[in-house]
């Protein structure tokens, strides 16, 4: 059965459509040039109404250790997912500060770009693999790119990995059967504008994922 993040959710309304429709991670983003941008302390209580039915996951962009210390000890994400440029051993070092699980987004557009997986799975407990911004883009992601997903098929990895990157409900189900992805991230695909999610479109989103992947032992 394939598992669903919803990512970017910065109101009550919009983390609780998130919840209600059984998203199994809920992701903050702290990165000030994003649409979706949330200060720790008002992550953090937002966040409480996701403890025990959610992972909550802090996006984070190259942060230095000064934001890694804050987000750890205010918002207390169960995990941490790095979406810059950082190194196998920043990853590492991240890990060891915050005490979080770490997903190491890794930008894709060739085949050859999947093979940066190999050095990042000793140090994360979660890849995820996020079509490459196009050039120029302000975002290193949430922007609604997607990759050639027949990349993934055949291919194996040591750590259990998200699909993201332009995922929408319309185009979930087609991703998960073709990529057997576990997980999968969605961020701009849910939302009515830049920003603002939209809790019918996160219901939809969440049901393309379930009629995708059957639970296990489920009748119908
Ligand atoms: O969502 C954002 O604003 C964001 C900002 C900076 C880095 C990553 C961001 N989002 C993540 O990017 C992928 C793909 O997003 P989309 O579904 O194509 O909009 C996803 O993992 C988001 O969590």
């Amino acid at each position: 059965m394939t598992l669903a993040k919803i990512c970017g959710l910065k109101t009550p309304e919009a983390l609780d459509a998130a919840l209600g429709a059984g998203a199994a991670f809920v992701g903050a983003v702290t990165f000030p040039r994003s649409p979706r941008h949330i200060e720790p302390l008002h992550a953090a209580t937002l966040y409480e109404r996701a403890r025990g039915r959610a992972k909550v996951v802090s996006l984070l962009v190259d942060p230095d250790d000064a934001l890694v210390t804050e987000i750890a000890l205010i918002l207390k994400p169960d995990l941490i997912q790095l979406h810059g440029h950082e190194t196998p051993e920043r990853v590492a070092e991240v890990r060891r500060l915050s005490g979080a699980g770490i997903i190491k987004a890794l930008p894709v557009s060739t085949p050859a770009d999947l093979d940066a997986a190999a050095a990042y799975a000793p140090a994360v407990g979660h890849l995820m693999f996020d079509a490459r911004p196009p050039e120029g883009s302000a975002l290193p992601g949430g922007v609604g790119a997607r990759f050639d997903w027949t990349m993934l098929q055949g291919r194996t990895f040591d750590r259990p990995w998200f699909l993201a990157g332009g995922l929408t409900p319309d185009n979930v189900g087609e991703a998960i059967r073709l990529t057997g992805a576990p997980l999968v991230d969605v961020s701009s695909g849910v939302e009515s504008e830049p920003g603002v999610k939209d809790p019918a479109l996160i219901a939809a989103f969440m049901a393309a994922v379930d009629a995708a992947s059957p639970r296990q032992g489920r009748t119908k």
